[in-house]
């Protein structure tokens, strides 16, 4: 399958910060799954301005797989500032793929007690879902094989980009 052709990921940035904003109440929390989704995250802070202050999920220990992955060199803490229960709460990736991060996240969630509803808003849906997940805010639908990666990561400049790794 040709590689993709890669959107500007700090104008997707500015797009899915355009979708979530009609649906922003005051109490609305952003939590950023690390690492792109922190990312993600921290950009929409800036251009959103929301009102409570934005949370980061480290869900390395709530993987379905973590037994056979064992645990990322680089795992970051996980901070919720604010209590969830009874919350709207925006989950925030930089790709949707199996659904599996997602569900993970959503458990580690729900550790925290019982929000009121969660939504998911990525840059990117590559399709290849494998649990009945859906993105309400996304910016780019992208069919990718199997062995292809999209990854974001920020460039020399500081400014999101994505790169499509083949791993054939
Ligand atoms: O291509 C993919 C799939 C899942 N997660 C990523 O960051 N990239």
């Amino acid at each position: 399958m040709p590689l993709p052709i890669l959107p500007d990921a700090e104008a997707q940035c500015i797009a899915l910060a355009d979708l979530i904003r009609p649906h922003l109440q005051p109490t609305t929390m952003l939590i950023g799954i690390h690492s792109g989704g922190a990312w993600v995250a921290r950009r929409l802070a800036e251009l959103l301005q929301p009102a409570t202050p934005i949370g980061q999920l480290d869900i390395s220990f709530y993987r379905d797989d973590f037994s056979k992955r064992g645990l990322h060199p680089q795992v970051k803490p996980t901070r919720i500032p604010l209590d969830v229960d009874g919350r709207s709460l925006i989950l925030v990736d930089d790709v949707l793929y199996t659904g599996r991060t997602t569900r993970a996240a959503i458990n580690e969630l729900f550790d925290y007690g019982r929000p009121a509803s969660i939504s998911l808003a990525v840059l990117a849906d590559r399709g290849g879902r494998e649990l009945p997940i859906y993105a309400e805010f996304c910016t780019w639908q992208v069919a990718l094989g199997e062995r292809e990666e999209l990854v974001l990561e920020p460039g020399p400049d500081g400014k999101l980009q994505w790169r499509c790794e083949d791993h054939a």
